[in-house]
C-alpha cells in the first residue's frame, strides 16, 4: 500500500534520506524511528507528496509519488506532528470546512463526518470549539480531520507527542483498531509506544534505512540464534564461520567473543590436557526477517542441522538458543554504529 525504492532527498550537500526503501501492507501498522535529524520527517514529507524526491521512487495504492501527486493524497491520510487545527471552530465546523476542501459534495460530507466522530468518539465533543478541547481531543481531531475521505493508507508523524498516558493509551488503541484495515506509518521517539502497536520497526539513521524488523507478538525483536561451542586451539574463526554459513537458513555468522582454554563461566576446558578455544557466536536466519508465517515453518529454523555440523565437525557445543533483544537495545545498537566518536564525546 506504501512503497518507497531507493528514495532520496539532498538539500545542498546534505542527503537527508538517502537510498531508503521499504514497504507497509495494509492491515500493518510501522514504526518509523531514529534520532533527531535521521531524515523521518523528510520521508513522511515525500509520501505526502509535500517535498519532491531528489531520486528514487516512491507509490501510494500503486500511485506514483511524482506522476500522480493527487491520486496519491487521495489515497492517503496525513497527520501532521502539529495538525493545522483552528481553534476558533468547533469541531464538526471545522471537518465540514477540510471536507468541503477535498471535494466531497453535501451528502458524502453529512456521512464522513458522522463517520469520523465517531470513529474517533468525538461526538461529546463535535460542538465545542478546538481551542477550548485537551490536547488528546485536538489530536483526535486531526486524525478525523485525515480519515475524511476514508483512505487505505494512513502516515502519523509523532501522533501522541504531548499527550498524558490516558490520552496515549486512548489514542493507542484507536490507532490499533484502525491498523486492522489501513496501511499505517507511525513516525515516533517512543520506542514503547512501536512495541506497543506496530507490527514492524524501521530504524532511519543518517538518513540512511539502519534497520527493517517484525516486531514479535510479545514486543521483542528477534535478534537471531545465539551459539557457544568449543574446537581445537588451531581451529580459526573463518573456519567456524564457513562451516556455519553453509548451513541453510543462516544469513550471517558475527563474533560475540572468544576465549581460551576456560570457557566464559570460568569453568575448566571440557575435555583437559588440549588446548582448546571457546566461541560465542550470533547467527543472523532468514526466519528473523521473515514474516509470522514462515517463522512457524520449521524447516526455516536452522538449529537441528546446526547440532549435526558441530557434532560432525567433532567440536563441543555447548549453547545454542535464540536470542531476543530488546527494541531499545537494537536501536542504541544500530544508531551507535552511525556515531562518529566525536559526537559521543
Ligand atoms: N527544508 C530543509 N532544508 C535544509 N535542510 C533540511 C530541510 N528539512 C530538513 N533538513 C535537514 O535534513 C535532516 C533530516 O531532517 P528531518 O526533519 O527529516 O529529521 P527527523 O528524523 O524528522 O528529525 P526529528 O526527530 O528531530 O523530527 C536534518 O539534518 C535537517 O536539518
Amino acid at each position: 500500500m506504501i512503497e518507497v525504492e531507493r528514495l532520496t532527498k539532498t538539500f545542498g550537500l546534505l542527503r537527508a534520506v538517502d537510498g531508503v526503501s521499504f514497504a507497509v501492507e495494509s492491515g500493518q501498522i510501522v514504526g518509523l524511528l531514529g534520532p533527531n535529524g535521521a531524515g523521518k520527517t523528510t520521508t513522511m514529507r515525500m509520501l505526502t507528496t509535500a517535498l519532491i524526491p531528489s531520486s528514487g521512487r516512491g507509490r501510494v495504492a500503486g500511485h506514483d509519488l511524482l506522476d500522480e501527486p493527487l491520486a496519491v493524497r487521495r489515497h492517503l491520510g496525513s497527520l501532521p506532528e502539529t495538525p493545522p487545527l483552528y481553534p476558533e471552530m468547533r469541531v464538526k465546523e471545522y471537518l465540514a470546512f477540510r471536507a468541503k476542501l477535498r471535494d466531497l459534495s453535501w451528502s458524502q460530507r453529512r456521512i464522513a463526518i458522522a463517520r469520523v466522530l465517531e470513529r474517533c468518539a468525538l461526538n461529546e465533543v463535535a460542538s465545542r470549539p478546538i481551542g477550548q478541547l485537551s490536547k488528546g481531543f485536538r489530536q483526535r481531531v486531526g486524525l478525523a480531520e485525515a480519515l475524511l475521505h476514508d483512505p487505505p493508507a494512513l502516515i502519523l508523524d509523532e501522533p501522541t507527542a504531548g499527550l498524558d498516558p490516558l490520552q496515549t493509551r486512548e489514542f493507542r488503541a484507536l490507532l490499533r483498531e484502525l491498523g486492522g484495515s489501513h496501511a499505517i506509518l507511525l513516525s515516533t521517539h517512543i520506542l514503547s509506544e512501536v512495541e506497543a502497536v506496530c507490527d514492524r520497526a524501521l530504524i532511519i539513521s543518517q538518513g540512511r534505512l539502519a534497520l527493517d524488523e517484525p516486531i514479535a507478538a510479545s514486543g521483542i525483536v528477534p535478534g537471531g540464534v545465539r551459539i557457544d561451542l568449543e574446537t581445537p586451539e588451531a581451529v580459526e574463526l573463518e573456519t567456524i564461520a564457513r562451516q556455519l554459513a553453509a548451513v541453510a537458513g543462516v544469513e550471517a555468522v558475527e563474533p560475540i567473543h572468544a576465549y581460551a582454554s576456560l570457557d566464559h563461566n570460568g569453568a575448566p576446558p571440557l575435555r583437559p590436557g588440549r588446548r582448546r578455544t571457546g566461541w560465542r557466536l550470533r547467527l543472523r536466519s532468514k526466519t528473523d526477517r521473515d514474516d509470522d508465517d514462515s517463522r512457524t515453518n520449521p524447516s526455516d529454523d536452522p538449529r537441528a542441522v546446526l547440532v549435526r555440523r558441530v557434532v560432525e565437525r567433532h567440536w563441543d557445543l555447548l549453547r545454542l538458543e535464540p536470542i531476543r533483544s530488546s527494541l531499545e537495545e537494537r536501536f542504541v545498537e544500530v544508531v551507535a554504529r552511525d556515531v562518529r566518536p566525536s559526537a559521543v564525546a
